[in-house]
């Protein structure tokens, strides 16, 4: 008699796993360890639980089966385990935040900050836990908006670990890249200082329980986008365009960047921002000085929802210069920002709605 593998898995196939009436062989219980030497045969029966109520009877009829099947002269000796658990994922490194929102943009000066501030503030005027990290190495701008730049950074013991504690303003727990950078030497703190620091700000911060947690990114695309994907699973991006042709470019451009196939992070639409200009004592009136429907069309070109149009007035800039958001206000501007939240809420329910938690982009170099 010559015993060989598919003969052994053969007869253990008739084996049924009184547990879920399966057999042994297609619940994977049966090891990959059979050996086979003349009439001896040994193996091993795995099962998930140390305390598996069958594991004898079961060991029992698999060497039964082999006598019935193969032969009663074969010597069997049946060796039981207990499935190895699956080692436990790491701990997310926000695991009190239900969303993490980017906020990007093709180019540099298009509204991408004052977006993300004014966001942020119509997002916890509804009465959302938001958090708003300001990531713009290149030109962090969130403090000014916020009127917390001369904020000192406190620390605080969390869990025995130290943690900064963001600045709370308007309801939004703000840190910026700008509280550990030198506004002038910003341009040397490109690469691994600037990622590092942004890390620290990420998993060395209390933020806490958050609905949304806000990211300015830099303008374009950079390493810090690397690391900000590496780092986080994101649920997704914003991206801020202006109705330029240029700035329309540049956005399609940085989509494509979150598009990529080794990225991947869903966009939640685009906004528009100096659709239009419309006088202050004219809050009626629009004049489209950049072009009109640009950013529509882009969003349909890319099959991504347009989430708002945001006029050219000047009381936006003012309110960002003296550190009060225009989202803060019940002004026609003001209420544009409220619509934006809006917007932005419905798109994260979707994606959350239709596609699996972002995973953190492993990236090889
Ligand atoms: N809709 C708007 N109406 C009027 N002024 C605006 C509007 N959006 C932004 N601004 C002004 O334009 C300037 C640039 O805006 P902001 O800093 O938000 O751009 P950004 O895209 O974040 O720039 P960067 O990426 O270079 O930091 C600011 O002075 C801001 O107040």
């Amino acid at each position: 008699m010559t015993l060989y593998p598919t003969l052994i898995t053969q007869a253990l196939a008739t084996v049924r796993y009184p547990g879920n009436g399966k057999n042994i062989v297609e619940n994977s219980m049966v090891a990959d360890d059979i050996r086979i030497d003349g009439d001896t045969v040994s193996f091993t029966l795995i099962f998930d639980k140390p305390t598996d109520p069958f594991m004898k009877s079961v060991a029992k009829a698999a060497e039964a089966a082999i006598h019935t099947h193969i032969s009663p002269q074969v010597a069997v000796t049946v060796h039981t385990a207990a499935r190895q658990p699956a080692p436990a994922a790491p701990a997310p490194i926000l695991p009190g935040v239900k969303n993490i929102v980017g906020i990007s943009s093709g180019k540099g000066g298009v509204g991408k900050s004052t977006v993300a501030a004014n966001l942020a503030t119509a997002l916890a005027r509804e009465g959302y836990r938001v958090g708003l990290l300001d990531a713009d190495i290149f030109g962090p701008s969130v403090p000014k908006m916020f009127g917390i730049e001369d904020e000192q950074l406190y620390i605080h013991e969390v869990d025995g670990r130290q943690m900064i504690i963001p600045i709370e303003r308007y309801g939004v727990k703000v840190l910026s890249i700008g509280f550990l950078v030198d506004k002038d030497k910003a341009v040397m703190w490109r690469g691994s200082m600037a990622s590092n620091a942004l890390k620290q700000l990420i998993a060395e911060a209390d933020w806490g329980e958050l609905d949304y947690f806000l990211i300015d990114m830099p303008p374009g695309t950079s390493d810090i986008h690397l690391t900000l994907v590496q780092t986080l699973g994101m649920t997704g991006i914003v991206v801020v365009t202006t109705p330029q042709e240029v700035a329309l470019a540049d956005a399609r451009k940085g989509i494509s960047m979150f598009r990529d196939e080794k990225v991947n992070v869903p966009i939640l639409g685009l906004v528009e921002n100096m659709a239009y200009f419309t006088p202050a004592p004219h809050p009626d009136e629009r004049y489209y000085i950049f072009g009109r429907e640009g950013g529509i069309r882009l969003a349909e070109h890319l099959g991504v929802r347009l989430l708002a149009q945001i006029p050219l007035v000047g009381s936006i800039a003012d309110s960002g210069d003296n550190g009060s958001p225009i989202a803060l206000s019940d002004t026609v501007t003001g209420t544009a920002f409220a619509h934006l939240a809006h917007e932005v809420i419905d798109a994260v329910a979707e994606r959350n709605s239709t596609l699996p938690p972002t995973t953190k982009v492993e990236l090889k170099h």
